[in-house]
């Protein structure tokens, strides 16, 4: 990486499609549950989408199949024209809990990734990408600092450059944010969308909150349970880049209110 800001991961058009899942359907062969059942979803180059559903419905396992760790029990998945069959270096993941490894500094955590895919040499060469992305996220002076001595939000922070250090493609996003506080989680989110829209990267969320879905998301993907599945994909069309004052608009409240009601639905969707 040359260059941490107004970096294009791939060359691929705006707007072109980066993944696009097919028929997929997941039966968990333990216990037969239907965690998935014909879900087709396109997602376009730059893109934010999010995920959203009641507890069970499936989403866990649509980011696991996306990412290459399960396989679907039907469908196809394709990333960047070639078909998903395991963890992918175009794949970058963010999880829940910041994950860093507490004896090695900010910086070595995100060139880990390098590390294990390539060697220490590699690695080397990644700092200096490495502390461009950290400038990027306002961890400019944290370099050397373990993460015993970073914030939640930090550490959250310095999870995303070690998500971005082998540029992926597509970012799968698992409810990264929900350990911290509102505020902060809201102060992150803003974050998120501006590194999505510097790095034009494609975004995929899976998230409980449906504010969070309508602030970040261009479309957010509402799915019902037993058998997991699509019940609708919601446009947002609220103005870009997005600002949390718009979480007081008549036409923010109007959106999330619509999803509201679909999820209360449940079933009967
Ligand atoms: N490894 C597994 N083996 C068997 N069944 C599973 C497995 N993982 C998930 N399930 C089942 O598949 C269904 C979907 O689970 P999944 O975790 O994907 O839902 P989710 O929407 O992510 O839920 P949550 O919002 O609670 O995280 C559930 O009924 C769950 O019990």
């Amino acid at each position: 990486m040359t260059s941490a800001a107004a970096h294009d991961y791939s060359g691929v058009p705006q707007g072109a499609p980066v993944y696009e899942l097919t028929n997929v359907s997941k039966t968990y062969a333990r216990n037969q549950v239907v965690a998935l059942q014909d879900v087709s979803l396109t997602l376009r180059k730059g893109s934010f989408t999010s995920v959203i559903g009641s507890s069970g419905c499936g989403k866990s396992t649509l980011l696991k199949i996306m990412a290459g760790l399960i396989p679907p029990t039907k469908g196809r998945v394709i990333l960047q024209n070639k078909p998903v069959t395991g963890p992918r270096r175009d794949i970058g993941m963010m999880f829940q809990q910041a994950t860093l490894f507490p004896w090695k500094t900010a910086a070595e955590n995100i060139v880990l990734p390098i590390e294990i895919r390539d060697g220490k040499a590699a690695a080397k060469k990644a700092m200096e990408a490495a502390h461009d992305l950290l400038e990027m996220v306002g961890l400019k002076g944290f370099e050397d600092v373990y993460p015993n001595e970073l914030s939640g939000g930090m550490a959250q922070r310095a999870s995303i450059c070690r998500m971005l250090i082998t540029e992926p493609a597509v970012l799968l996003l698992d409810e990264p944010f929900s350990a911290l506080d509102e505020l902060s989680r809201d102060l992150m989110n803003m974050e998120l969308q501006r590194i999505c829209r510097e790095q034009n990267a494609t975004a995929f969320l899976v998230t409980h909150s449906i504010q969070e879905a309508v602030i970040l998301s261009d479309d957010i993907v509402v799915m019902k349970p037993r058998p997991g599945r699509i019940a609708e994909v919601v446009p947002v069309d609220l103005p870009r880049p997005r600002t949390l004052d718009m979480m007081t608009t008549q036409k923010f409240g109007e959106i999330v209110d619509r999803i509201r009601a679909m999820l209360d639905k449940g079933e009967d969707m």
